[in-house]
């Protein structure tokens, strides 16, 4: 099975049947294909964290499959899901999440021995990460001692560590001025192309989406390509 991600024909409604009832996701289907990066473009509120909650096992749809490398978790058991959550998924978001008591290195060392690595293994693997992203020097400093280029940086080592088959991503450079977004997105897809991984990138800006393979436009509850 060469599709990382398959999402069949997801429906999500808020508030069904009451006042303030919204239809977000209408019959949304979507395939991304193994090293395929795709961009997710949406005006505000059309939907675009529910899309990526659900295709992250974060959420479920009130119908329609997901599946991850081509297994149907959409009605898998709560444990199923956060191990494939863990295991086959890379998260990161517009704002870093790191944890502010533990150096760089520690919160990519973290989320590893959570997913049963070693402490040997899980810290070369957090090193190699940082040196490729530019922070070999900065192993040993805590998020708040670093730029919010860095610390995003950081994020993207951390969601990359355990290896993940899809990286999910919410405006993950936006929150960075432009010029740093650029140097920092452009540092996440070298890593992405090296690993051959596939990815879903929602982002408002135009240039950056430009970058990926395809760019897919969230409208009236489908995609658009
Ligand atoms: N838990 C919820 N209960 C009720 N309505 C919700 C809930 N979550 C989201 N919504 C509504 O569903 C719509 C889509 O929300 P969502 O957060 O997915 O949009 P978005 O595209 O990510 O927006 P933004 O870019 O502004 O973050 C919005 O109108 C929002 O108000």
């Amino acid at each position: 099975m060469n599709d990382v991600l398959h999402l069949e024909m997801l429906e999500k409604c808020y508030n069904r049947g009451q006042p303030g009832e919204i239809s977000v996701l209408q019959g949304l289907n979507l395939t991304i294909p193994r090293g395929q990066v795709a961009a997710l473009v949406a005006p505000s509120g059309a939907g675009k964290s529910t899309l990526l909650h659900i295709a992250g096992l974060l959420d479920t749809p009130d119908s329609g499959r997901v599946l991850i490398g081509g297994e149907d978790l959409s009605a898998a058991s709560d444990k199923r899901r956060t191990e494939a959550r863990r295991r086959d998924l890379g998260f990161v978001y517009q704002f870093h999440h790191l944890l502010p008591e533990f150096s760089a290195l520690e919160n990519i060392v973290l989320p590893q021995l959570a997913n049963g690595v070693g402490r040997r293994a899980a810290e070369a693997r957090a090193r190699e990460l940082l040196e490729r992203l530019g922070l070999g020097a900065r192993a040993r400093h805590r998020p708040s001692a670093l730029s919010g280029g860095e610390q995003q940086r950081v994020a993207m080592a951390r969601a990359l560590a355990n290896g993940p088959k899809l990286l999910l991503a919410d405006e993950p450079t936006g929150n960075l001025d432009p010029g740093t977004s650029e140097v920092v997105f452009g540092m996440l897809m070298e890593v992405v192309r090296e690993t051959g991984l596939s990815a879903l990138i929602a982002t408002h800006n135009l240039d950056l989406a430009g970058k990926m393979d395809r760019v897919l436009r969230l409208a009236g509850g489908r995609l658009v390509e």
